[in-house]
Order: C-alpha cells, then sequence, then structure tokens
C-alpha cells in the first residue's frame, strides 16, 4: 500500500529525513510516533506527494509519489494538523467544498462519514471557526473523507484535543479501520501507540524502531523499577547521582529507574536513598510501557553517538 525506501530529506543544512525505509500493509492502521520537530509532518508530506524526496523513493498505493502524483491525490484524504479547514464557511460549506474539489457530494459517500459527521450535524450553520478543538478535529476527519480514499494520513490529529475527544478520534479510526481503510496517524502521545496495530518510532529523522506495541514493549531488556519516595524531586535528584543509574524518568508518582548492567542490588539502592535523606522510600520492579521503550531507544542512539 505504501512503500518507503532509504527516503532523505534536507531543509537547507537541517536533515529532517534519514534514509527512512517503511512499508504499510493494506488496511493497516499505521502509527507515526516521535517528539517535536521529529520528521514526521515531512513524511506524511513525502507520502501524500506535496514534497519531492532528496534522496530514495516513495510507493503509494503501487505508484510512485513523484511521476504519479496526479493518480495517487485523488486516491487519498491528509488531515494535516493545522489550518485545514476554512473557519469563515459554515460546517456544512466546508464539507461541500471539499466533496466538490473531489468531484463528490456529500449525499454521495454520506455512510463513509456518517458516524462523524451526524456528531456535527446539528451545528451544520456554525461557523468552521466558532466550533471546540473537538468538534473541528471530527469536521476535518469528515472533509479528510468525503472523497472515500484509499489511504487516509492524519498528522497529529490529536494534538491540543480534550482527552474525552481523543478517545472519540482513536474510536472513529477503529470504525473506519473496519471499512477497510488503510490509516497512518502521527502522534506525539505515546499512550497512543497501543491503539496502533503497527508503529514507526522516530526521532531526529531516524526511525528508531518499527513493530508491534506489544513487540516493542517486549524487546525492553533492562530490569525496570517503580520508585516512590515522599519527596520526588529529592529522589529524582539522588538516582541520577547514583553511579549505577542508567535512566531515571518521572512518570506519574513514580520514578522509573534502570542501572546500567544486570539487576539492581535493591538493598544497596535502598541504603543509598536512606543515606541521602530520603523518606517512605517504595521500590518495585514494574512491566515497562512503550514511552519507557522510547526513551530507552532513543537514550542508546544519543550514547552510540557519541562513541
Ligand atoms: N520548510 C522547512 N524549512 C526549514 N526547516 C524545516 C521545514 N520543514 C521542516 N523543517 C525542519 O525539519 C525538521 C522536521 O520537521 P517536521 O515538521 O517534519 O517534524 P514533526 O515531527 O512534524 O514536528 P512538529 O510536530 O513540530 O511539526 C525540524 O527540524 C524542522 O525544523
Amino acid at each position: 500500500m505504501v512503500n518507503i525506501s532509504s527516503v532523505s530529506k534536507w531543509f537547507g543544512k537541517v536533515r529532517a529525513l534519514k534514509e527512512v525505509s517503511f512499508e504499510v500493509n493494506k488496511g493497516e492502521l499505521f502509527g507515526v510516533i516521535g517528539p517535536d520537530g521529529a520528521g514526521k509532518t515531512t513524511l506524511f508530506r513525502i507520502i501524500n506527494t506535496l514534497l519531492v524526496p532528496d534522496e530514495g523513493s516513495a510507493t503509494v498505493l503501487g505508484k510512485d509519489a513523484v511521476k504519479d502524483y496526479k493518480q495517487i491525490r485523488p486516491l487519498l484524504g491528509y488531515m494535516p494538523g493545522r489550518f485545514s479547514l476554512y473557519q469563515d464557511l459554515t460546517v456544512e460549506e466546508n464539507l461541500k467544498f471539499f466533496a466538490s474539489v473531489f468531484g463528490t457530494t456529500i449525499d454521495e459517500n454520506y455512510e463513509l462519514v456518517k458516524p462523524i459527521y451526524s456528531q456535527l450535524e446539528k451545528f451544520k450553520t456554525r461557523l468552521a471557526g466558532d466550533l471546540s478543538g473537538g468538534m473541528k478535529q471530527k469536521l476535518a476527519l469528515s472533509c479528510a473523507l468525503i472523497h472515500k480514499p484509499k489511504l487516509l494520513l492524519l498528522d497529529e490529529p490529536t494534538t491540543g484535543v480534550d482527552a474525552v475527544s481523543r478517545k472519540e478520534f482513536w474510536e472513529m479510526l477503529q470504525i473506519l479501520k473496519k471499512e477497510g481503510i488503510t490509516i497512518i496517524v502521527s502522534t506525539p502521545y505515546m499512550d497512543e501507540a497501543d491503539l496502533c496495530e503497527r508503529v514507526a518510532l522516530i526521532q531526529e529523522g531516524e526511525i528508531l524502531q518499527i513493530d508491534t506495541p506489544t513487540a516493542i514493549v517486549d524487546s525492553f531488556e533492562r530490569t525496570l523499577l517503580g520508585i516512590k519516595a515522599a519527596n520526588t524531586y529529592a529522589l529524582l535528584n539522588a538516582l541520577k547521582s547514583y553511579p549505577q543509574a542508567h535512566s531515571v524518568q518521572p512518570f506519574g508518582e513514580y520514578v522509573h529507574y534502570t542501572e546500567k548492567t544486570g539487576s539492581p542490588n535493591l538493598v544497596a539502592l535502598k541504603t543509598y536513598l536512606f543515606d541521602r535523606g530520603l523518606e517512605q522510600v517504595e521500590i518495585k520492579p514494574i512491566k515497562p510501557n512503550i514511552e519507557d521503550s522510547f526513551m530507552e531507544l532513543m537514550q542508546a542512539k544519543g550514547e552510540g553517538a557519541h562513541v
């Protein structure tokens, strides 16, 4: 469905993508996960034929993204991170406009957008600019879908959207997946990785890992500890200066902690924290989540670069 092969892209001296390669299968819900500036938007703009790679190639729906862009575009639905709606048109006018651009009508493809658009219909005369963030997102998704694309590209659709709307949005993606639409979605939110079938973790233009969320978590090799103390700030500082410490990340009330080699010596660690004056210390082994895995991969890459 999508085949990205050794794609690199520079903006002046910045290499936004570095030899990126992956494939997305027909009907898959594929996530591109990475922090701000990782290269997600650049990658989407290459797949949607708006940007030409400096190196490598992109094949979309069996066609070359550079040579065959005219054939590819009508088959894509693209929801850019920002500014995809006309703020001074109403909800209904926006949808009509996007339908007309692709030579179709709302009636023709209503069944596909119905689960999403029906939630907006009572506001159909409201200007898009006056909608809440969650409603804008639903309208933008309806607009990206109204011509029944085979491939849906959603660039950070849930950024800046409240938790309830985020959840509803992912439920809508599951419905669309059942309709057979292939979906590539990017997000900076690690918890959303678990909602994808496979994810590519991307940082500074490089893919760190591509796999199912479960396999990514299973590949976490270190013993992970969750550590809590009365004073979290003091705990963080103490752990960071512990000679055995490899990674120290705050996660809610716990600090996620790994050591450089082998299994941590819990007695030695507890004694050290006690000597540093920490109170109510609790240490327990915990299961890593996708964010732990991503942090570990980023750290390994950073250390590799300094070898
Ligand atoms: N048109 C451009 N001109 C110059 N630099 C650019 C341009 N577009 C992107 N970049 C740079 O390329 C890198 C990747 O940017 P990109 O927008 O693809 O990342 P992103 O993962 O989508 O992040 P964000 O969520 O911040 O948009 C960044 O360093 C960015 O500053």
